[in-house]
């Protein structure tokens, strides 16, 4: 669904008519006021409109040329509207798709009394319910209980199902997604009205959109641009009239037009929503515009490890017992430990522990058990049965643990330990009392193509550190094989946070991908936080974006994206300002030159008449808005290189630019409107 509006190009005939009416509906001066150049430009309009109406019924005013004006005026604001409205179009388009997936399903409640059939609508946060193969998930939620594939399609486009589990950091799910196969067990974690989809449409759509910072600053250097030129024109006219040479309102009104940043005015929303845009059509929603920006200057990116640079799905491969233990009683023990365990490498070592020694799940509840959930602030996880106190987990807690206990790990043991993670396996140390009883290897595979982008990244300017829960041999050989700068071992989630607060006290602008719970207080403490749309809740309300395709190098476009939106909106304030300048030329010898004939050295355009030398400056004021659209919206080239060299670029392109192109525009629209005999 969401694809096919992805693969509307901004120019498909649909949006541009719709875009067409929305510019007309935008005129409203509520709406207006928020952009204060065109504000300006829009109550100039009404008063040439008025004015015009007088001057028509006391028969004065010069009817051609005052009502050519007029009228391009009106353009001038229509144009901008129109800009905006184009940014916005394949926005509603595609929020106009995303509301077909928002259909009314049957949730099947899971209660005391066995389950229940209600519609979806009716479901709250908290709820739990059950889904099958074949059946659309009811709400947002986490998977407590099961494995599945999931078709995501509705909402990211793909048509690969996808895994969801519970336990582990891929245990989210959607409302208005597919079970493809199995049975999993959802609690729901959002109010109708307030779920993912809900955000989405809200956010593709342009609903939720506020003005950046910077924005807001560029808002008030044109405003107070514009209050300057405004307070000359108007000090204009009592010189005007004392050198006998008084001007009409069409053409003090067309002055100001043509002085104020008009061109950057009406087109700097449309810069911000088409960088928007931009992130989605690459699957990436942002809830943040500052965070766009941020990207757009990062100078640090930490990932975790798993699921983010591995695949993430670590597997029980291999049982290696300590000296004097049976490998039996290293099993049997690994399994106990893991039956309560509903993460993927708890699972996973119940089903080693079955297919190489035979051993079957027990029934736990006879027991006596209690269990001890892993978390990643202990790092292990256990049980307590029977007397015996089982533990696994990473090496340096389960080390700790033993000392507790006033034991230690053997050395056969941790040489063991140490070969599993020379190979970028994960090593599970189990410990039953104050014995150390062996290893289990948990494997993972870095994903494919990782060295090439941390390259591409590097060659952005951008450092890469890879932070993780996991030991610093796993982490070093895993860092090696995916080709990031640097790593963090051993990190409990305030770790995380702690290394950006550092880099941020350093000045720099961090961005952080990550997908677990433990990533959480990282994904909200750095500028830019990615969280993977595979990964936990938490993850995602953390972060300030959310991609849905669950890449980790993801932010190589959402950083190029950034650069753009902060270089197009540079690109064309410079633009605007300098392409402001050939208007004085035209117009002012214009004004002024019947009284004053030196100022015809200023007519170097060598212009029809004044009339027709203030109607092209205001015609190509007009049109240079809509002439500009298709770089507002696509954005400038981004190729990397230094600050300088670009602002250096910049300036000769969009500054010199600025400068030549009106005159050459204004000459030929001069020519064209005498030719026509419009002046
Ligand atoms: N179910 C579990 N029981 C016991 N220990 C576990 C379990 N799962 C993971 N561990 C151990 O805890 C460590 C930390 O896990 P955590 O999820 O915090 O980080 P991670 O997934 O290894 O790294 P990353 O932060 O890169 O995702 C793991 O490296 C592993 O040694
Ligand atoms: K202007
Ligand atoms: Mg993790």
């Amino acid at each position: 669904m969401a694809h096919t509006a992805k693969r509307r190009s901004i120019f498909d005939p649909q949006i541009v008519r719709r875009a067409s009416t929305d510019a007309l509906a935008k005129l409203s001066p509520k709406v207006m006021m928020r952009n204060p150049v065109m504000f300006v430009v829009e109550i100039g309009s009404v008063l040439t409109t008025v004015l015009l109406i007088v001057n028509l019924a006391t028969h004065r005013g010069h009817f051609r040329f005052d009502i050519q004006i007029t009228l391009w005026l009106w353009f001038t604001v229509l144009f901008a509207n129109f800009a905006e409205a184009m940014a916005e179009g394949r926005g509603k388009a595609q929020a106009d798709a995303l509301r077909l997936a928002k259909s009314e399903t049957t949730a099947y409640l899971v209660g005391k009394n066995g389950v229940e059939e209600i519609p979806s609508s009716q479901l709250r946060a908290g709820d739990v319910v059950r889904v099958t193969a074949g059946q659309m998930i009811p709400g947002d939620g986490e998977v407590i209980e099961g494995v599945a594939s999931v078709d995501e399609s509705a909402i990211t486009g793909e048509s690969a199902p996808v895994i969801r589990e519970a336990g582990g950091d891929r245990s989210a799910v959607t409302g208005g997604t597919r079970v493809l196969s199995d049975v999993i067990t959802v609690r729901i974690t959002s109010n109708p009205g307030e779920t993912f989809l809900d955000r989405m449409i809200a956010l593709v759509e342009g609903a939720e959109r506020q003005k950046t910072p910077n924005e807001i600053a560029l808002n008030i250097l044109l405003a107070g641009l514009t209050i300057i030129f405004l307070l000359a024109v108007v000090t204009l006219q009592p010189f005007a009239l004392y050198s006998g040479a008084p001007q009409t309102v069409f053409v003090l009104v067309s002055l100001l037009v043509c002085l104020i940043p008009t061109t950057i005015g009406g087109l700097l929303s449309a810069i911000g929503i088409a960088g928007m845009d931009r992130l989605v059509q690459h699957n990436v929603l942002a809830t943040s515009g500052r965070a766009v920006e941020a990207a757009g200057d990062v100078n640090t990116l930490l990932l975790d490890k798993t699921g983010t640079i591995t695949i993430g799905n670590r597997q029980a491969s291999e049982f290696v017992p300590a000296p004097n233990v049976s490998p039996e009683k290293l099993a049997d023990a690994a399994q106990l430990s893991s039956l309560p365990d509903e993460t993927p490498e708890g699972r996973s070592i119940v089903v080693l522990a079955k297919e190489k020694y035979g051993l079957r799940g027990r029934e736990l509840g006879q027991m006596n058990a209690e269990f001890v959930p892993f978390s990643a602030t202990t790092r292990m996880s256990g049980i307590e049965v029977d007397g015996r106190s089982i533990r696994k987990g990473a090496v340096d807690a389960i080390s700790r643990y033993l000392q507790e206990h006033g034991s230690q790990l053997p050395a056969a043991v941790r040489s063991a330990v140490e070969e599993i993670a020379r190979s970028g396996g994960t090593p599970l140390v189990v410990a039953e009392n104050d014995q150390a009883l062996g290893v289990i290897h948990l494997k993972d595979v870095v994903k494919g193509g990782m060295r090439e982008r941390f390259e591409q990244l590097r060659a952005m300017g951008i450092r890469t550190i890879m932070i993780t829960g996991d030991n610093p041999l796993t982490a070093a050989a895993i860092a090696r094989e995916a080709g990031v700068d640097d790593f963090l071992a051993e990190a409990k989630p305030k770790d995380k946070m702690d290394l950006i607060k550092r880099e941020q006290g350093e000045g720099k602008l961090v961005a952080m991908t990550g997908d677990g719970t433990n990533d959480a207080p990282a994904l909200a403490q750095a500028d830019v936080g990615v969280a993977m749309n595979s990964g936990t809740q938490a993850a995602k309300e953390a972060g300030n974006m959310v991609d849905l395709d669950s890449n980790p190098t993801k932010l190589i476009e959402i950083v190029a994206i950034g650069k753009q939106l902060l270089m197009t909106r540079g690109a064309l304030t410079t633009f605007s300002i300098s392409n402001d300048v050939a208007k004085y030329f035209a117009i002012i010898p214009a004004m002024f030159a019947g009284v004053f004939p030196v100022l015809n050295a200023l007519n170097i355009m060598h212009l029809h008449n004044a009339e027709s030398a203030v109607l092209s400056a205001v015609i190509f004021n007009a049109l240079i808005i809509v002439a500009l659209i298709p770089l507002a919206l696509r954005g400038v080239k981004y190729r990397p290189m230094s600050a300088a060299a670009l602002l250096q670029r910049n300036l000769l392109v969009y500054g010199l630019g600025g400068i030549i192109v009106p005159f050459i525009g204004i000459k030929l629209i001069d020519m064209i409107i005498v030719a026509i005999h419009l002046a």
